[in-house]
């Protein structure tokens, strides 16, 4: 990263950030400057990873503490966001609005103020060969199509940083595969979710959440094989105490 974009990039910070739904502690007192390219979240099920995006994307507000994406308020600036966040949820149909492929794609580029925005859709999807797909119904599309879909409209709008529920969770071999490659090229900062500690053993820093606290911060040879041995020992405990029975 070069010249201003460099000195606007100021990553994801979270001074003391605590979140509290009726009175139960969802996370917990969290202080991270995040700035590195690749950045993967691993926890168990309910340890808070998906809240976490949610608060780095200015869904929902901190209780307490602060949370800044470089340098503003995402619960407060939605419009600010659009050039800084993205965010690939885990299920598309949360994030799919209109009715057709092209409607879909056009309408993040109109709340950024292009009025071209439905040429530019288009355009996007001949140069991705696509073209034919305009005015498909979403409906018509398969899960992974339809995640492949969201992740355009996410790329088209030219966020910073992009933020990944499980973003494999959905898919088959050949589509995560494919999804992988593509991922791996993007120039934007990449904040992914996943159970799976292979699908972000090369990012450059893991955050392990437990019980919406980072049990764990650093390189993934360090935290991965602490994690991937905890998790083991728990499968083999006969009840599992976080879930509900
Ligand atoms: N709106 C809400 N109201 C009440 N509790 C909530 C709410 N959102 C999340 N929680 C609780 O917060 C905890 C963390 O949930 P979250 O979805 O962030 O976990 P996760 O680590 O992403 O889990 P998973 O791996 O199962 O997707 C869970 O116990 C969940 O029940």
């Amino acid at each position: 990263m070069t010249g201003a974009f460099a000195q606007m990039d100021q990553g994801i910070v979270l001074r003391g950030a605590s979140l509290v739904i009726r009175g139960t502690p969802i996370l917990s007192d969290l202080t991270l400057a995040l700035t590195e390219p690749r950045i993967g979240i691993v926890g168990q099920n309910g340890s808070g990873k998906t809240t976490l995006l949610r608060l780095m994307a200015g869904l929902v507000a901190p209780s307490s503490g602060s949370v800044m994406v470089d340098g503003i308020d995402p619960a407060r600036d939605r419009k600010g966001m659009l050039s800084r966040l993205g965010i690939l949820f885990q299920n598309p149909d949360q994030q799919i609005l209109f009715p057709t492929v092209a409607e879909e794609l056009a309408f993040g580029l109109r709340q950024q103020g292009h009025r071209d925005a439905e040429t530019r859709a288009r355009a996007a999807l001949a140069a991705e060969g696509r073209a034919d797909w305009a005015d498909l119904p979403v409906s018509t599309l398969s899960q992974g199509q339809r995640q492949w879909l969201c992740l355009q409209a996410i790329l088209l709008m030219a966020p910073r940083t992009i933020l990944l529920d499980e973003p494999f969770a959905a898919l088959d071999l050949p589509t995560a595969a494919r999804l992988t490659r593509r991922l791996a090229t993007l120039p934007q900062r990449l904040i992914t979710i996943s159970h799976n500690p292979a699908a972000v053993a090369t990012c450059d820093r893991i955050l392990w959440l437990d019980s919406g606290r980072i049990r764990a911060d650093g390189p993934p040879g360090a935290v991965l094989p602490a994690f991937t041995a905890e998790m083991a020992r728990l499968g083999e405990a006969d009840a599992d105490p976080h879930l509900p029975r």
